[in-house]
């Protein structure tokens, strides 16, 4: 698990090394231009180009140290860009360094010269030191010029600790290095898991500099990123039988959506449920009666009875006008798995000021769902959210929107954020694009249902059905490359089989 932190909260452990720990900054900068270059040195060819982009702060002294030490390994065919007004003491030692050696340099002034253009055209790889934890504001002037050309590049572009341009307080949507790899320093970034920002920090790589390790792990962190692969569960008692596992109640299909809730009926029994019983529209009864053998079908009615049940999932295909049904299902406090159109229920019936009790609860919204939730309780502030908003408040709005509805909120983009299940949001990334199909989210809304019908305390069902399901993609992902939710299906008794422990 890594501790994800804001530029500030690693601004200040670069500060305290320094005064509390008294380890000279020049050193720690030595280090991380160290780590970096070594790190890197094998994937890259010694005829390679490679352009070093230097701003005036400690972030571009990096860039100048991992400039030194590849020329003094024969790395010869470079160049370094120095932009910047305030040059900070360690950066004006590693200029007078380069010079000394007489590395290759452009300085430049407000305006980018036909040199530098031709340079990073026709790089093989672009460091990019321009700025780091010290960046203030959206990427301004010659950074901006220099990052949007360095962004044309087909070069390998390498970003040393934070893609310039990418912030707490700044919206990915504004520019910022598009990078293939980030070698951040000390501990990974908080702003690195925006859902729009992930994409382009590349392959994420954590150096540490020689920051003490007690300031590392003292840090107050904003969220931490938990890798699906870690996550284990309990095995099955070997006594464990249909009506020990758990009966879970799913609550949806209608007549324009008829297989939301057979994919999630056929997960949850891949996800160790003993039963499930599927509560649909008329239309959709003799479809869901035939083509599913394993699961109780019945026509929804206002007047079912769901004390028998453990877990209710509630809302795959669903269909409008089901705010008053939501409402009488959360009278009967059962733990609950609300998704897709029982969001969009759930959304209308908050925007009606009506805040019904429920039992324990956990929500999938996708971004947009997401969105229609939190505008629903905080109004327009929210319409922003995971778009242009930053990712402090990305962060600290889907914390806030979970303590609102005292649930638990497991959002989907591309990354899995799960807020309320811990203090600090939790992260996974499952980096697997395979998994954006049709039918993926009605799958990972039934593995979650059954483990709350499994009796699994909530915050850890979040956590452990989210890498279910990410484990999933992963194995099949692995055997296929790509592939439908039906096909989805075949593999999640696998990951939940490699999960037990
Ligand atoms: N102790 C060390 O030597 C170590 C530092 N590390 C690296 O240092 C940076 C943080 O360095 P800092 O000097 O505080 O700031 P930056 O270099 O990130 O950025 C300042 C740089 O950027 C310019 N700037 C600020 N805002 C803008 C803007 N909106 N548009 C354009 N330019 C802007 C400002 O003028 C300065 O030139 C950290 O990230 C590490 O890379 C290492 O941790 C090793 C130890």
């Amino acid at each position: 698990m890594d501790q994800l932190v804001s530029s500030a909260a690693m601004a200040t452990i670069d500060s305290d090394a320094q005064l509390q720990y008294k380890i000279p900054g020049l050193s720690l900068m030595e280090t991380a231009g160290f780590k970096i270059w070594a790190s890197l040195a094998a994937e890259i060819h010694k005829e390679q180009h490679l352009v070093f982009l230097c701003g005036g702060g400690n972030n571009g002294g990096d860039a100048l140290v991992v400039a030194r030490l590849a020329f003094d390994q024969g790395y010869v065919n470079q160049v370094c860009i120095l932009i910047g007004n305030h040059i900070s003491p360690s950066c004006a030692v590693q200029r007078e360094i380069i010079q000394a050696y007489g590395l290759p340099s452009i300085m430049l002034g407000d305006e980018i010269s036909p040199q530098v253009t031709r340079a990073l055209l026709d790089a093989g790889v672009v460091f990019d030191g321009i700025a780091g934890t010290g960046l203030k504001g959206p990427l301004q002037g010659i950074s901006k010029t220099l990052v949007a050309l360095a962004n044309k590049s087909k070069a390998l572009r390498v970003a040393i600790d934070i893609p310039s341009g990418l912030g707490d307080m700044i919206s990915p949507d504004e520019i910022h290095f598009l990078a293939d790899r980030t070698c951040t320093l000390g501990l990974s970034k908080a702003a690195f898991y925006h859902p729009l920002s992930r994409n382009d920090c590349g392959q994420i790589e954590i150096l540490n500099p020689s920051f003490p390790a007690r300031l590392l792990e003292n840090v107050q962190a904003e969220g931490k990123l938990i890798d699906p692969k870690e996550v284990k569960m309990h095995a099955l008692s070997s006594a464990a039988f249909k009506n020990s596992r758990g009966h879970v109640a799913i609550i949806g299909g209608s007549k324009s959506y008829t297989g939301a809730v057979r994919l999630s009926a056929r997960a949850a029994f891949s996800s160790r449920a003993g039963l499930v019983t599927l509560f649909c529209d008329q239309e959709v009864f003799q479809l869901a009666a035939t083509e599913s053998p394993s699961v109780m079908v019945k026509t929804l009615s206002e007047n079912d009875d769901f004390s028998p049940f453990n877990a209710l999932l509630v809302g795959p295909g669903w269909g409008k006008g089901r705010e008053s049904l939501l409402e009488k299902l959360f009278l009967t406090k059962k733990p609950m798995v609300l998704d897709a159109d029982g969001i969009k229920a759930y959304a209308n019936l908050l925007k009606d000021k009506k805040r019904p009790p429920h039992g324990p609860l956990l929500l999938t919204p996708h971004l947009g769902e997401l969105r229609e939730l939190a505008f629903s309780v905080f109004g327009d502030q929210a319409l922003s959210l995971g778009k242009q908003d930053t990712p402090e408040a990305f962060f600290s709005m889907t914390r806030k929107l979970s303590r609102e509805l005292d649930a638990i909120l497991i959002m989907k983009s591309s990354l899995v954020h799960i807020a309320g299940a811990a203090d600090q949001l939790i992260v996974m990334e499952g980096l697997n694009p395979s998994l954006g199909v049709a039918g993926s989210g009605d799958i990972l809304s039934g593995i979650i249902a059954a483990l709350l019908g499994n009796g699994i305390e909530l915050a850890q069902t979040a956590v452990i059905g989210s890498a279910i399901h990410q484990n999933a993609g992963r194995l099949a992902h692995e055997e296929l490359g790509y592939y439908d939710s039906e096909t989805l299906l075949g593999f999640i008794g696998k990951a939940v089989g490699e999960m037990e422990q």
